[in-house]
């Protein structure tokens, strides 16, 4: 574990210490690079479920993994291509509410609220390639397909949508996010395990 996960773990846990304060646990992504392209579909009836499930479309996470995805847009804007976030941060209550509109058969593509989802973590975001003015790119599939086409090394697919899957992917491991084989969008911190679940909710969040 280096230093500031530590010093994270002490300053959450230690019972002296006073907790930090919302805006210094999350962060606006947009306040941090403005060329990080936005569509929080959950704050959107275009997602999923159809409902509405964030009160807010803020686009939050932990400073450090901001910063990491601030990286990710440089490194993709040199090439031509820009990132889009489709979630970041999602609160306990959303999870639930997910969950909860999720058919049993196809909850393994959900985190069990009991157990926690690494976006409550404010650590995982799920990102698709576009181009330079935020226009998304031919990817495997839309958002939150739940079937065998959207893992991530799945090949019976167009060629531009596996070359423009690579190129997200490359980039996003370059700047140290891990990938998941079940959904090609999601990408989450390596060092997940040191932020803990948090209790907040889009509004607990200083503009
Ligand atoms: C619902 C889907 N977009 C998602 O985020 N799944 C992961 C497993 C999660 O709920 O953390
Ligand atoms: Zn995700």
């Amino acid at each position: 574990m280096q230093l500031p996960a530590i010093l994270s773990f002490f300053l959450f846990f230690h019972p002296h210490s006073a907790p930090l304060p919302p805006e210094a646990v999350l962060v606006d992504v947009q306040k941090i690079n403005p060329y990080i392209f936005v569509d929080m579909r959950y704050a959107t009836k275009n997602n999923f479920t159809g409902e509405k499930i964030y009160s807010a479309a803020r686009c939050l996470l932990r400073p450090k993994v901001a910063k990491r995805l601030s990286r990710v847009a440089k490194r993709l804007r040199h090439k031509g291509y820009g990132v889009k976030v489709w979630d970041a941060f999602r609160p306990k209550s959303a999870q639930e509410k997910l969950w909860n509109a999720t058919p049993p058969k196809l909850r393994r593509y959900v985190a069990n609220p009991k157990k926690g989802s690494k976006h409550t973590r404010g650590v995982a975001v799920d990102v698709t390639l576009t181009d330079t003015l935020g226009r998304e790119l031919q990817m495997p599939t839309p958002f939150d397909t739940f079937n065998i086409r959207a893992r991530s090394n799945y090949e019976n697919l167009p060629k531009k949508a596996i070359r423009n899957r690579t190129i997200l992917h490359d980039a996003m491991k370059a700047e140290g996010f891990l990938s998941v084989s079940g959904e090609w969008w999601h990408f989450h911190d390596a060092e997940w395990r040191c932020y803990p679940l948090l209790d907040l909710n889009f509004q607990d969040v200083p503009q």
